[in-house]
Order: C-alpha cells, then structure tokens, then sequence
C-alpha cells in the first residue's frame, strides 16, 4: 500500500462529533497555575484551599448609627421619660483607639466603627433626641455643620436588648476556617471574600490566549469600503467574542490573505502569544484554501495538523492539531461564518473551558418542542439548525434556513436545534434537543 492511497482512504474516514471532540479534549490539558492579582483572577479556577487568616468583622462593630450605651443606663427609658446620657465623643469607622464608656455616658458611633469599651448595645439614632433637646430625629446632623452634636446630652426614648445592634467580631468567619476550596470559579462573591480577608493574589488556572486568525483574500475591515468581490471580515470579530465569551484571552489578528507564505509568518508570529490559535477559512477543497495547504505540508519540526470530514452540518471540514515547539492547538474552521461558529461553540469552546480547568466546559442542552416542521435533513449527518428558544414554555422555533452563510438569523438565534444522524423529518411538535447559547 503506497503513502498515497494510505492518506487518501484517511482523509475518506468520516469522524462524528463525537470524535472529533473526543480527539481535541484528549489532546488539550488545564494551564499550568499561575497567581494572579484579584480581578485578573475573574472566572478562573482557584487551584489553592483558601484559610482565613483572620475573623471577619475582625472586631465587633456596631450595625446602625447610633449611641454606644451601658444596657442599664437605659433600662425603662420612654420617649416621656427618657433617659438622658452625657455624649463624650464620636466613634466613627476606622476609629483606632475609641473613648471607654462609663456610667452615664454615651459615645456616637457609625455603622462599622468598633464598639468602645464598656459599651453593651447600640441605639439607633431613630430611638434618640440626636443630642438637639428636642424630640425623636431621623438622622445625626453632619460633624461639619454641627460638630457639637459629638459632644453634650443625648436623650434615649427605648431600652435595649445587651448585644443589640453590634455585629460580633467573627460572626462571619472565624479564624483558621475554610474560605474557598481548590476547584471554586472565582465570581464577583467569591472576589469579594478574598479581598475581605486581605489576599491579594491567589493560585489559579489562567485565562487562556487564544488568537484568531481570519484567512481569506476577498476580507475587508469592517469600517472599510468593498470593492468588486470583497466581502467584510465578520468571522474573525465573531470568534474573537466568543473566545472571550467561553474565558479566554482573545486577540484578533487582522484576515491573512490567500497566500502560504503570508499565512506561515503570522503563525509564526503568533505562535509566542497563543494557548490555542484558531483560523477560519481555507479547509475545504479549493484551488486557493491555503490554510489546509499550509498547515497539511509543516515538517515534523513544526507539528501536524489533520484536515477530516466530520459528519455535521454546518460544519463539516475541520482541521486540528499542535504546531510550534509547545506544540500549541490549533483548531482550523471552515469560513462560512455560521460553519466556523457553530464549530467554535462544539469544539473550540469546550478546548477553551479544558485548559482553564472549567468543570462545565460544555454549554447546556435542553429538551424543547419544536415549533415548525424542519425541512429534510441530511441522514447520517448531525445537523445543527439555529432556533429561538423560550425557556418558560420549552418550545424552539427555527430561525432562518441550513445556509451556512446566513449570518442574520445566526445573530437572531439563542440555541442550536440538534438533529441526529438517524432523523431526517422533524414534524411540528416533535421533541428535540438544543444547545442553550446563552
Ligand atoms: N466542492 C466543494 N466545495 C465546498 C465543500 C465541499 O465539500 N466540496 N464544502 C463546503 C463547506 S461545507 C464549507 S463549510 C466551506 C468551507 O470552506 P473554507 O473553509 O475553505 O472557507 P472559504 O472558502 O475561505 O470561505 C467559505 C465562505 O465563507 C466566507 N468567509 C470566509 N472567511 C470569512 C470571514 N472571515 N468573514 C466572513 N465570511 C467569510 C467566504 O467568503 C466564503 O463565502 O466550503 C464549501 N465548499
Ligand atoms: O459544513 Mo459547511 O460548514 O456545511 O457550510
């Protein structure tokens, strides 16, 4: 058997979905974990246990504006007979060392500032005179306008529970406690009790790089005017968004043109910056698919990538495989723009959310009824039409047609109607399985 005819039935093999993704995951591993500063942290997967070094509030403090008081100082107090307090000065937040209470005294205090010293509750400002003599106010009158008010008599109209109003030092975590464990997705909460308990860095598994490449002769900027034949590059600029809708770091390299030489030098030039490169255009069977040609004649040195048929529509050429010295994936898509989406969102998506060390790396299918007859669909492909799915009545409706070029209706869909291998006809009514886009 000659090396020709060898290649020749490989490229005749048709690789399901399945496969082709099987082979992508089996070759791509998580990023090694790096610490990253808190907001560059976002969306990450924390790869270290996370102990609290200190008790959240790290000291009681009080929950309200009010007047730290001695419970019994206040004990039966009414708005008629209310019990009337010397005010021997302000506690506000971020108070280091504030004033002892004794017998008869009061301090006003701010929510979040520490209790003082022989202070047993806090009273609400609203249970109080404000220090003006007159009856019950709403609110202190500012330290600038009446900085008085730090000082004299206040009068309290109720009594108060001990602890009332003070928010105990440890109430929320305590030192030595379990904050996060290794494996959490590092959310805006998850941040925020990070910072809260001083870290400023943590151990994660980074964002991924990835760089899109648009390939093509016929692409022209957006923003730019088109010539005779030219159409606007939209591929790259879809990519690139949803790159960094799965996590990723995305940078969007301007379209390469038809030409290998061209083609090979930004690879190389990129190749220093990428997790994973992803090009679109160029795999199937023309005269001038010149990333197929390219990537197809690399040397040994410069890694392999294999060009298949999948048995999908859209979707159906796709290449893959690790070039450069890291051996870098590199996922090559097909051009038509609703192709090389949907292949992004069933393979370069789930690559994405792999090195990331994501646990959900596969965006959510549902079951719906579909709304409208599909028409015909090929047997023995897995077709993935665009549909509108509602989630509070279960049903999908297609959008637009099969064309693979039919980037309005992409744009007006929010799921993907899967259609089996084994299923050609799907009535009105029927049952059938989406992929939620979000
Ligand atoms: N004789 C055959 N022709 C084709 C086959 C086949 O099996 N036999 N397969 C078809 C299928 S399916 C697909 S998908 C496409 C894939 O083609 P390529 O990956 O080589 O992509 P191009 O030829 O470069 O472009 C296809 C189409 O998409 C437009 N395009 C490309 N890049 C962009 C971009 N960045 N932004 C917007 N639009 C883009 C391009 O102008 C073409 O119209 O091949 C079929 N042909
Ligand atoms: O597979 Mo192509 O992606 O059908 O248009």
């Amino acid at each position: 058997m000659n090396g020709t005819t060898d290649q020749t039935r490989h490229q005749d093999r048709v690789w399901s979905v399945a496969e082709h993704l099987d082979d992508v995951l089996s070759k791509i591993h998580p990023l090694q974990p790096i610490e990253l500063q808190l907001l560059d942290a976002q969306g990450c997967v924390l790869v270290e246990d996370i102990t609290v070094p200190l008790a959240l509030p790290p000291f009681d403090n009080s929950s309200m504006d009010g007047y730290a008081v001695r419970v019994a100082d206040v004990a039966g107090a009414t708005e008629e007979f209310p019990a009337a307090l010397t005010v021997i000065g302000d506690v506000a937040a971020g108070s280091g060392e504030p004033p002892a209470i004794g017998p008869g005294e009061a301090a006003r205090i701010m929510t979040g500032a520490p209790v003082p010293p022989g202070a047993e509750a806090v009273v609400p400002v609203e249970w109080t005179d404000g220090g003006s003599g007159e009856g019950p106010v709403l609110t202190m009158r500012h330290a600038t306008a009446a900085p008085q008010d730090a000082t004299g008599e206040v009068r309290v109209h109720r009594p108060v529970e001990p602890r009332a109003h003070i928010r105990a030092k440890g109430s929320d975590v305590t030192a030595g406690e379990p904050a996060l464990r290794a494996g959490t997705v590092l959310g805006p909460p998850q941040i925020g009790l990070l910072a809260a308990i001083g870290r400023g860095t943590v151990k994660v598994r980074p964002r991924p790089r990835v760089v899109v490449m648009s390939t093509g002769s016929e692409l022209v900027q957006p923003g730019e005017a088109l010539g005779p034949g030219q159409i606007h590059d939209s591929n790259s600029f879809q990519l690139t968004a949803a790159a960094r809708d799965a996590g990723a770091i995305a940078y969007r390299v301007g379209a390469v043109a038809d030409d290998a030489e061209t083609l090979r030098a930004t690879l190389e030039d990129q190749l220093i910056r990428a997790d994973i490169l992803v090009t679109s255009g160029g795999v199937s069977v023309g005269a001038y698919d010149v990333v197929k040609e390219t990537l197809t004649d690399f040397s040994a040195e410069e890694g392999t990538v294999e060009f298949r048929k999948l048995a999908m529509q859209p979707g159906k050429p796709q290449g893959f495989g690790l070039i450069g010295p890291d051996r870098t994936p590199l996922m090559a898509l097909p051009g038509n723009p609703v192709s090389s989406y949907v292949s992004f969102e069933l393979f370069v998506r789930p690559a994405i959310r792999t090195l990331m060390g994501l646990p959900d790396a596969h965006r959510p299918t549902a079951q719906a009824e579909c709304t409208e007859p599909l028409a015909s669909s090929p047997k023995g492909k897995r077709q993935f039409l665009r549909g509108s799915h509602d989630p509070e009545t279960g049903k999908v409706t297609p959008v637009g047609g099969t064309g693979s070029h039919l980037i309005k209706a992409l744009a007006h869909a929010n799921a993907l109607i899967i259609v089996p291998e084994d299923v050609t006809e799907v009535a009105a009514g029927d049952k059938v399985e989406v992929v939620l886009l979000g």
